[in-house]
């Protein structure tokens, strides 16, 4: 069987040991077979390189106020109090017994004696469940009450001071020795552990640390959360022609823009970026900077090399021998892949020294396609996310388009109107149209035209 024309992802690792050539021109002394895939397929392929990274306690303060991107819970969490943390009252106004009321009416209003005051802190520090002060109670009798203290053991109805002759409460005013209530009351009282109890689900593992979470994990005692290791993502490129950013490139020379885009998109997807930068194409200078980073990052991810050409460096060096004499060469898992999309045709997954390794094409629209299609989802699933990618969103087609046969189309769109999407065309391939995109529209390997009005479903981007 000819690994070349398989879809079977096994006949394509260790390719590199039965030292057949590239199916592609110009890939003279290539030994890794390229095969064809579907995306989903080389998705599926790549998700098996990754797995979630260990757990971490961080404080919820961090988690709040640190890095913009959620974290993920490494754990299920449980309450370690209750909430509401006793029986407090829901309004201001008066702590009373509802059977004193049950007769009141406007034309018969009932008059309460004030026999105390309770504010919202405690009267006993470290007890907050201790009847506060004015807990002594009689028939007739009522205690003014502030939203959120503790309700006392006599009391099961709070009348909110609107509903009383009261009215309203004024700072530094004297109590109301009597007041008037004009009708029963509700109880107005949420109720100990109402909301959650000790030992709750607070929230399950692959929970992202929302300010939701956060905040709930604060009421339920915590002070800090297991989440999954944010990981680090070395983003290199390489090419010769490239020039740092911020140089006047020379003749034939270009600035490495993929490498920003690279990582500003690994930051996006909840990683911390490791900028290496650009990398001649030559093996020699590949190789060391590859053996560099290894050892300190997650996920290594390069842009260029991948595709027939002489000088592709990428291929070349991951499909010739790491060298087994430094620690950590394990077995080469090379897969050069001719992928069933557009653009992003080219891929490359691998191990550099046990360090899952990603080769993107060198076009920055390929590069940036390819990024949400594989690196984003094995981000995703390194930081702990159980969904390795978003689900895609329904629109509706304004214009048509064309989309290759065979391959599934990545198409930057914009937004039109509340529904639709308009293919950013005809330079859908050129970054001038992404940085102008709502969205990447997917179009599925079989459709070959998209008509006005028809459903297309769309990767929603940053
Ligand atoms: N004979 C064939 N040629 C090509 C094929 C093929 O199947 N047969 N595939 C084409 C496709 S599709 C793509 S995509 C590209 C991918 O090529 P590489 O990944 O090898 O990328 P390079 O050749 O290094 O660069 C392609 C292009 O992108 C520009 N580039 C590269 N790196 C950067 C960067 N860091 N910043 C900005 N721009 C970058 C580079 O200058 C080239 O213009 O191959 C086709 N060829
Ligand atoms: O597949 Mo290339 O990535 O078309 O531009």
């Amino acid at each position: 069987m000819d690994p070349r024309a398989s879809d079977d992802l096994t006949e394509a690792h260790g390719a590199r040991d039965r030292a057949r050539p590239d199916d592609g021109p110009g890939g003279a002394g290539v030994s890794a077979a390229r095969t064809a895939h579907t995306v989903e397929q080389y998705r599926d392929h790549v998700l098996t390189l990754v797995s979630p990274l260990a757990a971490e306690q961080v404080g919820l303060d961090e988690l709040a106020t640190g890095a913009p991107a959620l974290r993920v819970l490494a754990q299920d969490v449980r309450s370690l109090l209750d909430v509401p943390r006793f029986d407090a009252s829901a309004m201001d106004g008066y702590a009373v017994r509802s059977t004193d009321l049950t007769t009141a009416s406007a034309a018969s209003p009932v008059t309460l004696r004030v026999v105390g005051d309770i504010a919202a802190a405690p009267t006993s520090p470290g007890s907050p469940d201790a009847l506060p002060a004015g807990s002594t109670h009689g028939p007739g009798e009522a205690t003014r009450i502030m939203t959120g203290a503790p309700v006392p053991e006599w009391c099961d109805a709070v009348v909110p001071v609107e509903r009383t002759s009261t009215r309203r409460f004024v700072a530094g005013a004297p109590l109301d020795a009597t007041i008037q209530v004009d009708a029963p009351s509700r109880p107005n009282i949420r109720y100990r552990a109402e909301d959650v109890a000790v030992g709750d689900l607070v929230a399950a593992a692959g929970a992202p640390t929302t300010a939701r979470l956060v905040s709930a994990a604060a009421s339920a005692g915590h002070a800090t959360l297991p989440v999954h290791r944010v990981p680090r993502v070395a983003v290199l490129s390489t090419g010769s022609e490239l020039v740092p950013v911020g140089t006047a490139p020379g003749p034939g020379q270009i600035p490495d823009s993929n490498s920003l885009l690279l990582a500003a998109c690994v930051r996006d997807a909840g990683g911390v970026p490791v900028r290496v930068g650009a990398v001649p194409d030559t093996a020699e200078a590949l190789r060391a900077v590859l053996d560099d980073v290894a050892p300190h990052v997650d996920l290594i991810v390069t842009s260029g090399g991948v595709s027939a050409g002489a000088f592709d460096v990428v291929k070349d060096v991951l499909s010739g021998p790491q060298d087994a004499a430094l620690p950590a060469a394990g077995p080469s898992d090379v897969l050069l892949v001719t992928v069933g999309m557009q653009p992003g045709k080219p891929q490359a997954a691998a191990r550099w020294r046990g360090t899952p390794l990603l080769g993107l094409p060198g076009n920055p629209v390929s590069a940036y396609v390819s990024f949400q299609a594989f690196v984003r989802p094995a981000v995703r699933r390194l930081a702990g996310h159980p969904g390795p990618a978003e689900p895609l969103v329904e629109r509706v087609a304004a214009e048509g388009w064309r989309s290759p046969a065979g391959r599934q189309q990545f198409l930057p769109v914009r937004f039109v109107g509340a529904r639709g999407v308009a293919p950013l065309g005809p330079g859908g391939h050129h970054v001038s149209a992404l940085t102008r995109a709502d969205a990447i529209a997917v179009v599925p390997s079989e459709v070959e035209a998209v008509g006005p009005g028809d459903t297309v479903h769309v990767m929603v981007i940053a």
